[in-house]
């Protein structure tokens, strides 16, 4: 589904990506670790064309990504979530998931001005889809509430569900349990999983909390200095003494 290809990308003197490689296949569940700084941010900027590469090419679904518009990358079916949290704090829980939704519509400015009934039906099918959504998540009850002032675990599913109401192929999580006690992440990769297999959603995930990333993931990919240093199963990244070195031996 997603190769990349000696990916590079310089901030003046800083080389954040050095020649990395790697492929996902659809379906995936896929990892991406590294020290603070390795390179895992500005990897997945590049996927959503928040930043431009230096060299190096990215293949998704056969099309060429660095020649796409950024503001392309949602109908292409990539979504992602925000390592901070990209909510708008005063916006109900509803609202902010609809922005996620906004590349579905098909209505101009004229004709939404208008507010004509092809306008009001497309504004009611995607409340709809956003309320499955929260449904789905569990966050029904809050749809109406502003973001601000919920718990931080309820705003990181609030964050899933508008990646999710975009109905993407390929999933980007930043961070996505970062802050969350054990029974959250527990029940965060709970429902990620259950989503993941009824959606059929290729999944690559940045997160340094390693029992989530080992227990979910089918493949992972370190990175260190931004360069690839090791890829594998989960079993075998656990032990692998690059890995072990650059990052296990400071997070465990
Ligand atoms: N916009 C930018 N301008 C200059 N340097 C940047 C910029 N974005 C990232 N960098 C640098 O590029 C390198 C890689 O950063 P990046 O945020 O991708 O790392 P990361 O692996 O996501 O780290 P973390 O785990 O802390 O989120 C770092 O040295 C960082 O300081």
């Amino acid at each position: 589904m997603l190769e990349v290809r000696d990916l590079t990308v310089r901030f003046g003197g800083i080389t954040a990506l050095d020649g990395v490689s790697f492929r996902v296949r659809r379906g995936e569940m896929a990892g991406l670790i590294g020290p603070n700084g390795a390179g895992k941010t500005t990897l997945f900027n590049c996927l959503t064309r928040r930043h431009d590469a230096d060299s190096g090419t990215i293949v998704y679904e056969g099309e060429e990504l660095t020649s796409v518009a950024p503001h392309a990358i949602a109908r292409l079916g990539i979504a992602r979530t925000f390592q901070n949290l990209g909510l708008f704090p005063r916006l109900s829980v509803r609202d902010n998931v609809l922005v996620g939704a906004h590349h579905r519509g098909r209505a101009g400015f004229l004709t939404a001005a208008l507010g004509l009934p092809g306008v009001r039906r497309e504004e009611r099918a995607l409340r709809a889809d956003a309320d499955a959504v929260l449904e789905r998540l569990d966050l029904a009850r809050v749809a109406g509430h502003p973001a601000s002032g919920l718990p931080f675990g309820t705003l990181k599913r609030v964050e899933l569900a508008r990646a999710l109401v975009g109905r993407p192929r390929l999933l980007l999580l930043d961070e996505p349990v970062n802050g969350l006690n054990a029974a959250e992440v527990e029940e965060f990769a709970g429902t990620l999983g259950a989503i993941r297999d009824a959606d059929d959603l290729t999944v690559i995930v940045v997160e340094h909390h390693m029992g989530f990333v080992m227990g979910t993931c089918e493949r992972i990919v370190c990175l260190d200095f931004g360069r690839k240093i090791a890829e594998g199963p989960p079993a075998e990244i656990r032990r692998d003494p690059g890995v072990i070195e650059a990052y296990l031996g400071t997070v465990a």
